[in-house]
Order: structure tokens, then sequence, then C-alpha cells
């Protein structure tokens, strides 16, 4: 197969993905970060990067966002939420810090294929993401695509939309947004 008609089956695989999130469950997410004071954001490899790229499009509505891992990322409060994006949900160092923010007492989100997983039970919000996780003799779903390519994707996917819903909430715009991108990169 060449490469554009591999772009073609990323895409359907992504469609398909789309219509099973729950919009009940992702606008629980985006209540929970408007009545928190800082938003934290986590998630290892892959599921990291696309924590990273949430964060700054939160940073850019104006709410107070972190990567956990960042130098300069701050003390989790009561008041705040962290968001895990864990595929498998059961990833060692994201597992300890969920213990440890429910232990503090602030709330936690995962976005994961498995809300059943130990992160989902430490997670007061669960959004449920279909996808393959990294090790695929551990799901059934079906997907052309290696590890958790299409969980991982999705995940961009979903956080993307969950910043456009929180836009339409706020009433804000890109232009309103841009004014906040960083000027010396
Ligand atoms: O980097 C990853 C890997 O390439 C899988 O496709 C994962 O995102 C990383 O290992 C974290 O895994 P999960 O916590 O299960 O998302």
């Amino acid at each position: 197969m060449q490469t554009t008609q591999y772009v073609a089956e990323i895409l359907k695989e992504l469609n398909h993905s789309a219509d099973l999130i729950s919009d009940e469950e992702a606008e629980k997410l985006v209540n929970g970060i408007l009545e928190s004071k800082k938003v934290f954001v986590a998630g290892a490899g892959r599921s990291g990067f696309m924590a990273k790229s949430f964060a700054m499009r939160m940073m850019h509505m104006g709410i107070d966002s972190y990567v956990i891992g960042d130098t300069v990322t701050p003390n989790f409060e009561k008041d705040d939420i962290l968001i895990i994006g864990s595929g498998s949900g059961e990833t060692k160092s994201l597992v300890s810090m969920a213990e440890k923010a429910k232990n503090i007492g602030g709330k936690i989100a995962t976005v994961t294929i498995f809300p059943d997983s130990t992160i989902g039970q430490f997670a007061d919000i669960t959004i449920k993401l279909p996808g393959s996780p990294k090790d695929q003799s551990e799901g059934d779903y079906q997907t052309i695509q290696p590890m958790g390519s299409l969980f991982e994707q999705t995940l961009l996917l979903f956080y993307d939309a969950v910043i456009l819903r929180f836009m339409e909430k706020k009433g804000l715009d890109t232009n309103k947004m841009y004014g906040r991108h960083a000027n010396l990169e």
C-alpha cells in the first residue's frame, strides 16, 4: 500500500473512533477544568506528547496549566485537577502519581482505553477512548497501526476538541489566544 493510502486508512480509523466517545464524559472533563484552580497534565511517552500539546492550548486560553515533570511545574493542591492520559491505565509512574494526587485530595481525571484500570480506579472523571493498548495482546480492538498509535492520535484529537468546547463556553477565539502565544520562539 502507498503512504497516502495509509493516511486514508488512519483517517478511517479515527473517524470510527470519534463515534465511540461519550459527550457526557467529555463534558465532565470540560467542567472539571473550569472548576479547578490549576490544571496539571501527565502522560508517558507519546501519550505525554499529546498532554504537552493540550497544556499549551490551555495556557493560550488563560488557564493555569502545567505539565508534570517540567522544571517550573508547581505543587498539586486540593483545588486542582490532574489529567492523566494513558491508554493502558497501568503505566507505573502514572499509577503512583495518581495515588499521590488522590492522597493530596485534588481531582483526578483520566483519558484511557480501560476505565477499570488502576489509574481509572483512582479517577473522579473518566473518559473512555477506543483503541488498542501498546501491548496489543491485551486488547482485541482492530487497528492496522502498531502499539498504541490509534489511542495516541485519538487522544490528541480529543484534547483539541475539549479546547474547542472550552473556547465555545468562554467565548474565546483564536486571535485572543494567539496573543498569549510565545513571542520569543
Ligand atoms: O510511548 C508510548 C508507546 O509508543 C505506545 O504506543 C506510550 O504512549 C507510553 O508508553 C505510555 O503508555 P500508556 O500509559 O499506556 O499510554
